[in-house]
């Protein structure tokens, strides 16, 4: 039956014919070529979305995967499909996939054309390091040289979809509690091996946020690497904390989530911090949204600064694309402006922490070294760095106290 054919029957029974595996390629292709002329993924897929009425759920969800897919694969997909075009990525990455091409492009109803000769050989040339890694040639020079054995596995991780971590709130129950619940709702998740209160979702998460667990704020949606992280701050009941690049929030619920501390949220956009009350609210926690900080002091101050993100491309993989080495170092430069004005908040005997979820030197160790060279009467007194994989995103910590 010809594709409109089914549409029409559908429509008729008061349905949405599904898009074939072909035309969801198709849109696919559209979209990245979106991407390829500089506008951002999200917006590429949004523009996508908003002129295909006839697209249900499960349709979006398709294309958005196959697009985020690509984009991830961007250099070694175009390589393999023979041009940095969407369809060159596409080609590429269904043949990384074993897919048979001539099922997809065939040219038929809303499936893209057919391969030309060219197309349909494979590449003459072997690929070099940096398109096999997926990144650009500057920055799997930079990976080599700062992660040194590990780089390959974090480079080929970010080519992959992220696994969803989920952080259960002891405010509201303990994991066996959290497991329950999800499973009645149908996800399926296991804890983390190491990471104590962590849980790896299997499957179901798009029911996540329509879930009962999230509802009651017994889980948050929190990676695995940054929840490690929180759990590293030395806090004892009746502290005080202050989170000075809140964001949403997901560090101050987690800091506050495990100690009766008194946890201040600021940050320079006050639009970031709106839900703030709302998730605090739903974790049984309370934090206090501040826009402007003047001379507080608290006994531990969290830095979780702007940066490259590299430790989480494979969420948002144009940053790997966009990111360029003046752009590095400004983020640098940033942070250490950042961690300098958090000296001064850090009450006597307090401790002040620094985080990004990049795995590069110039964001993470370089930045600590200059930080101890500018601040002699400082020390490190902890430090993590773990890199992106199935155990979670890359991230990276330091605390430091005065010496
Ligand atoms: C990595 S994000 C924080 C994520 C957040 N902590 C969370 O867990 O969801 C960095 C944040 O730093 C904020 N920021 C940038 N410059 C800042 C500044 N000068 N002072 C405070 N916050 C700043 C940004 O608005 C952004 O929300």
């Amino acid at each position: 039956m010809a594709k409109q054919d089914a549409g029409h029957e559908a429509a008729q029974e008061g349905r949405v014919a599904a898009m074939t595996p072909a035309a969801r390629v198709a849109a696919a292709i559209g979209v990245l070529d979106d991407c390829f002329s500089g506008m951002p993924i999200e917006k590429a897929l949004l523009r996508w979305s908003r002129g295909s009425r006839y697209a249900g759920s499960k349709d979006r969800a398709a294309v958005r995967d196959l697009v985020f897919g690509g984009w991830r694969r961007r250099r070694s997909a175009a390589h393999e499909g023979g041009a940095e075009t969407g369809r060159g990525i596409m080609i590429g990455m269904l043949r990384q996939t074993e897919t048979e091409l001539d099922h997809i492009f065939t040219g038929q109803d809303h499936a893209p054309a057919p391969l030309s000769p060219d197309e349909a050989a494979s590449p003459a040339t072997r690929p070099g390091p940096a398109v096999r890694q997926d990144l650009p040639d500057w920055l799997w020079d930079r990976f080599e040289a700062d992660i040194g054995e590990e780089a390959e596995a974090a480079a080929q991780a970010l080519r992959d979809r992220a696994p969803v971590y989920l952080r259960v709130n002891p405010r509201r129950g303990d994991a066996h509690r959290a497991l329950r619940s999800l499973a009645s709702d149908g996800i399926e998740a296991v804890a983390h091996d190491e990471v104590e209160g962590a849980l790896r979702v299997v499957s179901g998460e798009r029911a996540i946020t329509r879930g009962r667990a999230f509802a009651e704020g017994l889980i948050e949606l929190q990676d695995a690497s940054s929840q490690a992280a929180m759990l590293r701050l030395p806090l004892r009941d009746g502290q005080t904390v202050l989170d000075m690049c809140a964001g949403g929030g997901g560090k101050a619920l987690a800091l506050a989530g495990r100690a009766d501390v008194a946890v201040t949220a600021h940050d320079i956009s006050a639009a970031r911090m709106r839900d703030i009350p709302d998730r605090a609210a739903r974790a049984g926690v309370r934090i206090k949204v501040a826009e402007k900080l003047g001379s507080m002091t608290c006994d531990h101050v969290l830095v979780d600064a702007p940066c490259s993100g590299s430790g989480t491309w494979r969420r948002d993989p144009g940053g790997k694309w966009q990111l360029t080495p003046s752009g590095l170092a400004d983020f640098a430069a940033l942070q250490a402006r950042l961690l300098d004005a958090a000296t001064r908040h850090v009450a006597p005997g307090g401790s002040l922490s620094y985080a990004t979820c990049s795995v590069l030197r110039e964001e993470n160790d370089a930045n600590v070294a200059a930080f101890l060279s500018r601040h002699s009467g400082w020390i490190l007194r902890d430090r993590m760095q773990r890199l992106p994989g199935q155990d979670g995103d890359g991230f990276f910590l330091a605390r430091f106290e005065r010496g």
